[in-house]
């Protein structure tokens, strides 16, 4: 068994992870988060909320997970959103094209098309890798579910393939809602849906996950970020384009402002936001040792984004695995929606102090227009203030311009022109977003692989009791942060005062707003088994000495040094409280006794 077989055996039996529709058979690329897997996925959650939410400050909403079809012609997805599939000719099961070239440790495939990829599979002796048939010619597959809204034909809709689109079709109502003022952003946690051809990686690869997407709006003159001094010194593992390029070109090590100050990262804010991915990584439980920022290469970024890197996290059967995108995507989303839809999506900046220009312009005489023109004279002034310096200068005595589709004649003598000293107060401009993107399932899916630990134990160094000394125990060494369980409960044995006391103390964790287990079942070894298996970091028993016992003592278990304390029941909670916190080590929150 691998590490991926290892954790996912105890994700199953354990009730973190399990084969969607098993009842009836499964169906691949979907999976159901049980109780335990549920609860990690909503604490990784829940701190990317703290992060981008109430940190940041930018605020959640919440749009629809079907969307008309207007949006995704405007982001390209009806378009463009496909990967190449090609079919087996025996066993007709589908596959990525691509995948089962770069299987052959062969890079770089990416930007090829399926008459490329076909000639790659040709050379190569590529057959399916199910039945060893023939494939088919690739074609491209477009990722998205297509449903109808409405009974009847109905209007044609899509399952999004994406968070990001809802903020950018309430790109109006946000700039409102934050009184136009760069920059802004708001983020969506929520289910994303794609097609994906041959989803054969367990939930690295789902048709419905999960992604936490944050749209940051800012000015394209100002992408330096305020609190850049918050990340300027912390390292990070870089692999930029030119390490990737070169045969022996390895990832190197440079703090944020190197990164910015040297141009490896194109600017500040998006430095700041490779930095927090790193801070947010790093605090549920991902080894840095395993984490990773690549650059994307410049064939294999969008060709209107400015500089995109992903995080990604070292696996044991997958190698690296993108967790989350950063980008700079310009002003490409809400170009596209304006056009689209025919609305602006723009911002007016104020200038701090207004600048004076000095500008052409024209003055008809309006009083003299309105007699001659009519109904048209307003349009024909407005034409004739559009007339440039030059083209006043080219005319003879009379201009002519075009307004409303009809040609007008005027006399020169007709309007004022000349330079003039203007104030200018402000620019409308379209706004660039900045995008990190994070994908949950495989977040969850990496701190679950990393917090995964075996160790043996011997009897004098790790086993808990005599009864149990088993020679191994699988522990998860999940951040407190994300354990699914923060503290477990047990009587020592189940007698009913002894019980009754565990109950109470159960109860009094519980009101603190601790996450807690309560098991009685099986010797007090084999439960401290079950909380390590689950992660959870301090299990505490109650024994004779806790009912008998003036100062009510009971005993608090390290999961990982399995080290053990006494303390007063009275100060359980405060205690509990403060390791949970990271406020007092176990050595600071009580003497240390022997098993
Ligand atoms: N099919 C999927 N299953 C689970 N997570 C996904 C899937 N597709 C994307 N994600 C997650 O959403 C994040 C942002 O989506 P993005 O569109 O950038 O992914 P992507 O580049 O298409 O991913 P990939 O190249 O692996 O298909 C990814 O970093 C990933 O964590």
């Amino acid at each position: 068994m691998d590490k991926y077989d290892k954790v996912m055996d105890l994700a199953k039996r354990r009730g973190f992870l399990w084969n969607s529709f098993e009842l009836y058979g499964g169906a691949a690329g979907f999976f159901d988060y049980g109780p335990l897997g549920c609860t990690v996925k909503r604490k990784i959650e829940n701190l990317w909320r703290d992060f981008y939410v109430l940190n940041e400050g930018y605020m959640e909403i919440e749009a629809p997970t079907i969307g008309i079809e207007d949006i995704f012609v405007a982001s390209g997805h009806v378009g463009g959103f496909s990967d190449p599939l090609t079919e087996c000719g025996g066993c007709s099961q589908s596959f990525r094209a691509d995948h089962l070239i770069e299987a052959l440790g062969i890079e770089g495939v990416g930007a090829l098309d399926t008459v490329q990829l076909d000639e790659m599979i040709v050379q190569n002796n590529i057959v399916c890798p199910e039945c060893g048939c023939k494939l088919g010619k690739s074609f491209e597959f477009n990722l998205m579910f297509q449903t109808k809204i409405g009974p009847g034909t109905g209007r044609p809709g899509y399952l999004r393939p994406e968070t990001a689109q809802g903020m950018f079709v309430d790109f109006q109502r946000l700039s409102r809602f934050y009184r136009e003022k760069l920059p802004f952003g708001a983020v969506q946690i929520g289910k994303s849906y794609r097609n994906e051809i041959s989803p054969r990686q367990g939930v690295l690869r789902l048709r419905e996950f999960t992604q936490a997407e944050c749209e940051i709006f800012v000015d394209p003159d100002v992408k330096t970020h305020p609190n850049f001094d918050k990340y300027k010194d912390v390292k990070l593992t870089l692999y930029p384009q030119a390490q990737q390029a070169d045969p022996s070109g390895t990832t190197i090590q440079k703090t944020v402002g190197e990164a910015v100050a040297d141009g490896t990262v194109a600017h500040e804010f998006l430095a700041y936001y490779v930095a927090l991915t790193n801070d947010f990584l790093i605090r549920v439980g991902i080894s840095p040792e395993d984490l990773r920022f690549r650059q994307h290469l410049s064939d294999e970024m969008a060709h209107y984004a400015v500089d995109c890197w992903d995080a990604e996290i070292k696996t044991d059967r997958f190698g690296w695995v993108e967790v989350v995108g950063i980008a700079d995507r310009t002003d490409y989303d809400l170009s596209a929606h304006a056009k689209q839809s025919k609305v602006e999506l723009s911002v007016y900046i104020e200038y701090p102090e207004p600048i004076i220009e000095t500008k052409f312009v024209v003055k008809p005489d309006m009083g003299k227009l309105g007699p001659l023109f009519k109904g048209k004279a307003k349009a024909v002034g407005d034409a004739l203030k559009e007339l440039s310096a030059e083209e006043i200068q080219a005319a003879g005595d009379e201009i002519t311009v075009t307004a409303d589709g009809e040609s007008f004649t005027v006399s020169k003598n007709l309007i004022a022109f000349g330079e003039e000293s203007v104030k200018i107060s402000g620019k409308t401009i379209v706004p660039h977003v900045i995008e990190p993107s994070y994908g949950i399932d495989r977040i969850t899916y990496c701190v679950m692989e990393h917090a995964y630990d075996e160790e043996e134990l011997t009897a004098d160094a790790g086993a808990d009791t005599a009864d149990d000394d088993e020679g191994s125990r699988a522990v998860m060494r999940f951040k407190n942060i994300v354990a699914p369980y923060q503290a477990a409960v047990h009587p020592l044995m189940g007698k009913p005062d002894l019980s009754a006391a565990a109950r109470n103390l159960f109860s009094e964790i519980v009101a603190a707003g601790i996450m807690c287990d309560y098991d009685e079942s099986g010797t007090i070894g084999k439960r401290y088994r079950r909380n390590d298996e689950i992660g959870i970091p301090f299990s505490v028993t109650i024994d004779f000495d806790t009912i008998e016992k003036e100062n009510k003592p009971v005993t608090i278990r390290d999961r990982d040094t399995m080290k053990q304390i006494l303390v007063p029941a009275d100060n359980l909670v405060s205690v509990l409280k403060d390791l949970l916190s990271g406020k007092k080590t176990f050595e600071e929150s009580g003497e240390i006794v022997s098993r």
